[in-house]
């Protein structure tokens, strides 16, 4: 089946996004009520602008306790009022995804995998669009494996590319692929790569990252349940990765480029590469370790947050 290419933001991309968040959908005005389903939230029962029209940062990561963490560290890094241990979940009636908001900060979780973070960001994208936000920056914070990195350096994501290399998302839509465009905001890519540089010991780089559909096969891993091919045939699919630009493997970011772009959204995905691919599979570091990591996308983006605001010292 011959994909259908739907890169439709163009040379309109940099004026599309001052305007309000578009939603590409000519259903939604005629909806008398938007149910948010699985963010327990709805336009008739909820003052969504009021709520949430001061938004100008949202950060989304797969894990709801290290998104709760981050709304808690960047409470303390705003000098907001109040006890950042108090952070309540805006979402708490669904345990779909947790919600908190700080400030002009919504941190997110997204759960693993693409359906998983498509059905959120459908909901989110329209969320920002009912609450009449404006210039919003949206951040993926994740974890990652790298590939040819010291563990613990961050990827800022040049383009999110699929399993051979390209900067495509293909959603099938009435039994058709639609293909997507991938390409993320290179100007946000590069104030976060001049923000790691203000920071000490702050290892990152900007590449490709791959997003793939699983952790295990999907990702050319030998230690999953199943395991069809050989450690020579990882080897070479890792090193034509690299060769391709690309510097670390996840789950989510293509689907993410792929709709903040389509809705004129700035956005970003910063990961931290938990393990170099080639030189294994298993996680080993210890959990003391892996919460550093995971910490570091964490401050990079805090630091960027706070030059935005003028609030960097
Ligand atoms: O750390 P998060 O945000 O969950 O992202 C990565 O970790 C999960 C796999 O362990 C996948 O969701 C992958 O994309
Ligand atoms: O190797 C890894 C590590 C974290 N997340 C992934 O998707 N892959």
């Amino acid at each position: 089946m011959a994909p259908i290419l739907l890169n439709c933001m163009g040379n309109d991309h940099n004026e599309y996004i001052k305007q309000l968040v578009q939603v590409k959908n000519p259903y939604l005005d005629t909806m008398e009520e938007d149910i948010l389903y699985h963010f327990s939230l709805g336009t008739k029962t909820h003052n969504l602008p009021e709520m949430f029209g001061d938004i100008k940062f949202v950060c989304v990561g797969g894990s709801s306790n290290r998104m709760k963490a981050f709304a808690q560290f960047i409470h303390q890094e705003l000098e907001m009022p109040g006890n950042p241990e108090e952070v309540s979940d805006i979402c708490e009636a669904t345990d779909r995804y947790c919600m908190y908001k700080v400030g002009p900060v919504l941190s997110m979780s997204h759960g693993m995998g693409v359906p998983s973070i498509s059905i959120m960001l459908h909901e989110l994208i329209k969320l920002l669009h009912h609450a009449q936000c404006r210039d919003v920056v949206l951040f993926r914070l994740g974890t990652s494996g790298g590939v040819g990195l010291a563990p613990g350096t961050v990827v800022v994501t040049d383009k999110a590319v699929d399993y051979s290399f390209l900067a495509q998302f293909e959603q099938v839509v009435l039994g058709k692929v639609v293909t997507r465009s991938t390409e993320l905001d290179e100007e946000v890519a590069n104030e976060l790569l001049q923000c790691s540089s203000e920071l000490q010991n702050f290892p990152t780089v900007i590449g490709n990252t791959l997003c793939t559909h699983d952790f295990y096969e999907g990702q050319g891993r030998l230690d999953g349940a199943l395991c069809s091919f050989s450690h020579e045939d990882k080897l070479e699919y890792l090193r034509k990765a690299y060769e391709a630009g690309v510097r670390n493997i996840e789950m989510e970011s293509s689907v993410f480029a792929a709709m903040c772009r389509i809705c004129g959204l700035k956005a970003a995905v910063v990961c931290v590469a938990l393990l170099d691919r080639f030189e294994g599979d298993q996680i080993t570091s210890s959990h003391d370790v892996l919460v550093e990591y995971q910490q570091r996308p964490q401050v990079l983006v805090s630091h960027f947050i706070k030059k935005r605001l003028g609030r960097a010292v």
